[in-house]
């Protein structure tokens, strides 16, 4: 696929099939996220490729952090992101991905390098994301899970050293959404050209 069409294809996947997805693939999308430029080049992030039981209970607990989370939207639909009903059935079971990407980037007091770190491993989810779409399979950058940060650290291991950034369900797309329309699409606002 060609470069621009995968920047452009590539949508916030909410429903995927459940076929699994190779581990040959998995790898390739991992190196496209290990290629990412990074501060200093220190290259500081890390992934945990989750399935099973654990990639379960990671998503029982998500459901409760949207269902929660999502209370006052049968209220006020035009404020809701997506249907209620659809939000939580998503979040319960990751869409039936088959796996989960949970990235992790190095822990730092220092806000300076936290920054650093986090735009680095921002950069690498971008990568990620946009070469899933080149070999066919979506994702779905999510940090809606990190309000339950505990659970989380708790239930992979995850050591006070490592900040969670983000999760990614990781699989071939059951749907395609409509895309997201773009606030200023000709630019006229968003650039200023200086000289
Ligand atoms: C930092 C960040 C956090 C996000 N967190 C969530 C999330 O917790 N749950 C979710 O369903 N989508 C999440 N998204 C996806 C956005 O909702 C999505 O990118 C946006 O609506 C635009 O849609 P598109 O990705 O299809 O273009 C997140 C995206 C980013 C960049």
């Amino acid at each position: 696929m060609e470069f621009f069409e995968v920047i452009h294809k590539r949508r916030s996947i909410r429903k995927y099939k459940t076929d699994p997805v190779k581990k040959e693939d998995i790898l390739k999308i991992l190196d496209a996220a290990n290629w990412a430029p990074s501060a200093l080049n220190l290259q500081p992030w890390e992934f945990l490729v989750v399935s099973g039981d654990t990639k379960t209970k990671m998503g029982e607990n998500y459901g409760k952090i949207v269902d929660e989370y999502t209370k006052g939207w049968d209220a006020a639909p035009d404020k809701a992101f997506m249907p209620r009903n659809e939000f939580i059935k998503f979040a319960n079971v990751y869409g039936d991905a088959p796996i989960v990407i949970v990235v992790l980037t190095e822990a730092s007091s220092d806000p300076a390098y936290r920054k650093a770190y986090l735009e680095s491993t921002s950069a690498a989810i971008e990568n990620m994301l946009l070469a899933a779409v080149a070999v066919g399979l979506g994702g779905c950058w999510m940090t809606g899970p990190l309000d339950e940060e505990k659970h989380l650290r708790d239930l992979l291991e995850i050591p006070a050293t490592r900040e969670i950034v983000a999760i990614t369900p990781l699989g071939y797309p059951a749907v395609t959404p409509q895309p997201r329309p773009r606030q200023d699409p000709d630019l006229t606002k968003k650039v200023k050209w200086l000289d």
